[in-house]
């Protein structure tokens, strides 16, 4: 007993990493689905689970056997469910584990003032396009992506691979233009395709004055590490996208801020 007792009271650093390990995990998994559908999905898990627990402990037969079947198929079910969010977080963690210590070692060579120029320049264009499309209610849709996934992107996208700037934009938007309708994907500092379909969302929590740009936006943050710059036709608002996650009205100021983060 006293063994249990002193089993049971001693904390090993071992103890404590796994313990700080799970809750750098959950923190991760909550900020990844929060807002998202995969709230709902994962309440509706918890509920089943419950009721198992409940019938199970109630002996009842029948149910408690169906409720066994459905759980017995629980982990396959589990990764189809998540898989935007499971691959989400494997890109996050694999990818931009990569780039931020990239980053770390820029700012430690170069200083942080040459990195914040150097993001500014990339960002310029887009944040320069994005006003002039404001001004003239051009709708527009841009995906920035850290890592572009060919075969994601490849099939639904016409391919540019051209330097980024704010004429080749607003020409890829303007209206008459044969790419205009769908997205502009960017990645490593390049335009890499227009025209782009991507996902839509299922969230319908959405506001009503959301169509499908909007939608699209909000869809390839959900399955994918990119982040969305939606301009809107009807109201010339701008609208950016994260991980499922949209935030309406976005000033330019908030803009830059924005994607000197995420880019
Ligand atoms: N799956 C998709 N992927 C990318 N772009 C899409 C997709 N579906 C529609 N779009 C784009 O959205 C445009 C239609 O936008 P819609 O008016 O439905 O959107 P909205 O969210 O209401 O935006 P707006 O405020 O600009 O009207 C299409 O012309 C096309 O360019």
């Amino acid at each position: 007993m006293k063994g249990f007792e002193f089993d049971f009271l001693k904390i090993t650093i071992t103890d404590v990493v796994d313990v700080v390990l799970v809750a750098v995990l959950i923190y991760y998994v909550y900020n990844l689905i929060r807002n998202t559908l995969a709230v709902n999905l994962l309440l509706g898990m918890f509920i089943v689970l419950i009721l198992w627990f409940v019938v199970d402990s109630l002996k009842m037969e029948l149910l408690s056997t169906i409720i066994n079947k459905f759980m017995n198929v629980g982990i396959i079910a589990l990764l189809i469910i998540f898989q935007p969010e499971i691959r989400r977080f494997l890109l996050l963690i694999g990818k931009n584990a990569f780039l931020q210590k990239n980053k770390a070692w820029w700012g430690y060579l170069f200083g942080r003032k040459d990195i914040e120029r150097n993001n500014l320049a990339r960002i310029k264009p887009i944040i320069d396009a994005c006003k002039s499309m404001k001004k003239t209610r051009t709708g527009a849709l841009i995906v920035i992506v850290k890592f572009y996934d060919e075969q994601f992107f490849a099939n639904s996208c016409e391919a540019v691979n051209a330097r980024i700037s704010k004429r080749l934009l607003e020409a890829i938007f303007q209206k008459n233009s044969p790419l205009h309708d769908g997205a502009v994907v960017i990645s490593e500092n390049k335009i890499k395709s227009a025209s782009c379909i991507l996902p839509l969302t299922d969230n319908d929590q959405l506001p009503p004055q959301f169509g499908l740009r909007h939608r699209a936006g909000i869809g390839v943050s959900e399955t994918t590490d990119a982040v969305a710059v939606i301009v809107s036709e009807e109201t010339g608002e701008i609208s950016y996208a994260k991980q499922g996650r949209v935030r309406m009205n976005v000033s330019f100021g908030e803009l830059e801020k924005l994607l000197n983060k995420d880019f």
